[in-house]
């Protein structure tokens, strides 16, 4: 549409447009169930595969018996925005993707540029955290690895060594251990690295020293408001120099402690304090320091980030707030525009799905267990709080167990999350009615095959509730997952695929994601005869979901989504 303003002549560029055309082929008003498998990815079929060895007979009767509506697709690397294709695929990619239908520079990439090309010195979070430079303190709170999902290790050296060259003396990290995103027991190496790099630069005169630490699922790094008590752990180790236990170094802490628990996986040590010799903790937050948490994601960040930032909070006692000047490496929440200051600006997410289906008079109701509500609502939405319209959006979280690791109860909310949506969709309400089923995910970072395979076999019942209230109400179907995790358990010889034995003949245990395709399928009664996978996207990935289901509702997809994946033979 053109217009003209001061004699100039505009043209609307067709993106702002929200109605959508009809398809020319698919009827409106059909009921979409949208199934997100949280963590379901195509793999070799042997006995490491918790999906393959789990009893799945819902899944594997709809990879059989509908070729044309089963495929994979690709959700990692730079299929969901990542830097590279050695990137595995995580919930945050993959939900952004799944929910914009298009490919957003993530920011890993994000912030791999600004520390490349300095931009990251130039902008207003860092001014912010300079004014400490002189004086006071500078402390980094971060999850240590390189698994590239929160964070990268290679990001944070890069910052230290950028603050110190402007001018910081006085650094402390906090270390949030992983073994989660890499392998259980790599902890050490990490903060091994660390050490020595914070050794170099006190040979160059800076006072820079790890202050305190715990395991990224015991401290600090909760999500969506599910365990407070996490983040508090973690406030009053860094900030208070408060924890049950202290060392004179994270590496004496790493090694003390699995002593006393050999068993501990990194993501589950408990907080720990470093004390210097007369048992003082060395490295407390104090008014007038500087704090950086230095994860990119937002979703394990934000509640730190209220806690760090908020001048009116409730979630815990946090005594007498330290004045400081606190940045994020990203902006977690653009809407809560939280925090205030940033070192990197987010990738703008815009024009999401669900934003065009309520201006589309598509009603949505979305749900998850607490531990993955923010996925199919949060991060669906672009990384965006809230609804887009009250009167067309319902978003309904069931409680997560808190306290306990997944494997000790696999099946998880999967069943209360399927009787909901079940409700949902025959209530007639709603037109698109989407889950998140989190077992193969939340389950298989625990390392526990058993466990995994109990998880994956309550999703195929899940599922299998689900697709029966589709059939009733005649509506279709839509289940895909947003990157791999149960359908491997091990490690593997990259070249062979062959699993990676201990020299005790154990297999070692692998907690990640995975760089695995993920299936798609489609179906239901309500799916209109012809409706079948194109053949011409061999290489297309989550980002073709968004107008796809699009076009299942009977819209053609915005001009600018990835294509969908769909075409209607006559
Ligand atoms: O638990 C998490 O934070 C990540 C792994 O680091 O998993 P997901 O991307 O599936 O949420
Ligand atoms: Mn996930
Ligand atoms: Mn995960």
């Amino acid at each position: 549409m053109n217009f003209e303003v001061q004699g100039i002549r505009v043209n609307i560029s067709r993106a702002h447009r929200w109605k959508l055309r009809p398809h020319p082929k698919i009827r409106q008003g059909k009921k979409l169930m949208v199934i997100i498998l949280d963590g379901w990815g195509e793999q070799i079929p042997d006995e490491y595969n918790a999906i393959h060895v789990a009893k799945t007979p819902m899944m594997d009767e709809l990879k059989k018996t509908a070729p044309d509506r089963w495929r994979l697709l690709r959700a990692h690397g730079l299929s969901v925005g990542l830097p590279s294709d050695e990137d595995m695929g995580n919930s945050e990619v993959g939900h952004n993707a799944l929910g914009a239908g298009r490919i957003f520079e993530q920011g890993a990439g994000l912030v791999d540029s600004a520390l490349k090309t300095g931009k990251i010195y130039e902008g207003e979070g860092f001014k912010y955290i300079q004014q400490a430079f002189a004086k006071n303190t500078v402390h980094f709170v971060g999850l240590l690895s390189d698994g590239g999902v929160h964070s990268r290790a290679n990001q944070l050296s890069a910052l230290l060594k950028g603050c110190v060259n402007r001018g910081a003396k006085r650094l402390r990290v906090h270390v949030l251990l992983d073994g989660r995103d890499v392998a259980p027991g790599s902890a050490i190496k990490y903060v091994e690295a660390l050490e020595s790099e914070l050794e170099e630069l006190r040979k160059g005169g800076i006072d820079a020293w790890i202050a305190s630490g715990g395991g990224r699922m015991a401290v600090t790094m909760d999500r969506y408001e599910n365990d407070w008590s996490i983040v508090k752990r973690g406030y009053d180790a860094q900030v208070k120099g408060e924890a049950p236990h202290k060392f004179s170094s994270c590496g004496e802490a790493l090694k003390k402690l699995l002593e006393m628990d050999p068993k501990l996986n990194d993501q589950y040590f408990p907080p720990f304090v470093i004390i210097d010799s007369i048992g003082q903790p060395i490295g407390p937050i104090v008014d007038d320091d500087a704090v950086v948490t230095f994860n990119f994601r937002a979703d394990r960040m934000v509640m730190a980030a209220k806690a760090f930032e908020l001048e009116i909070f409730d979630k815990f006692d946090r005594g007498k707030l330290p004045k400081i000047k606190y940045v994020g490496m990203l902006q977690y929440d653009s809407d809560l525009k939280l925090p205030k200051k940033y070192l990197v600006s987010p990738p703008q997410i815009d024009k999401t799905s669900g934003e065009y289906l309520i201006h589309n008079n598509i009603k949505t109701f979305a749900c998850s267990e607490t531990v993955k509500f923010g996925h199919v609502t949060f991060v669906w939405n672009g990384n965006r709080s809230g609804q887009f319209s009250h009167s067309m959006e319902k978003y309904v979280q069931i409680p997560s167990d808190v306290g306990i690791a997944f494997n000790m109860k696999p099946e998880m909310k999967a069943i209360a999350i399927a009787e909901k949506a079940c409700d949902a969709l025959a209530s007639g309400k709603w037109d698109q009615v989407r889950v998140n089923l989190a077992n193969g995910d939340m389950v298989g970072h625990t390392g526990d095959l058993n466990a995994t395979v109990i998880g994956c076999e309550a999703v195929d019942q899940a599922v299998k509730i689900m697709l029966d209230a589709v059939e009733v109400v005649g509506g279709i179907f839509l289940i895909t997952a947003d990157h791999g995790n149960g359908e491997d358990m091990v490690k593997r010889n990259l070249k062979t695929g062959a699993p990676i034995l201990d020299k005790g003949g154990k297999f070692q245990v692998l907690t990640s994601h995975t760089c695995n395709p993920v299936p798609i399928i489609i179906g239901g009664k309500g799916l209109q005869k012809g409706v079948r996978f194109r053949r011409d996207l061999p290489g297309a990935g989550l980002a073709n979901v968004a107008a796809t289901f699009i076009n299942l509702h009977g819209f053609e997809a915005p001009w600018d989504y990835e294509p969908s994946l769909i075409e209607v033979l006559d």
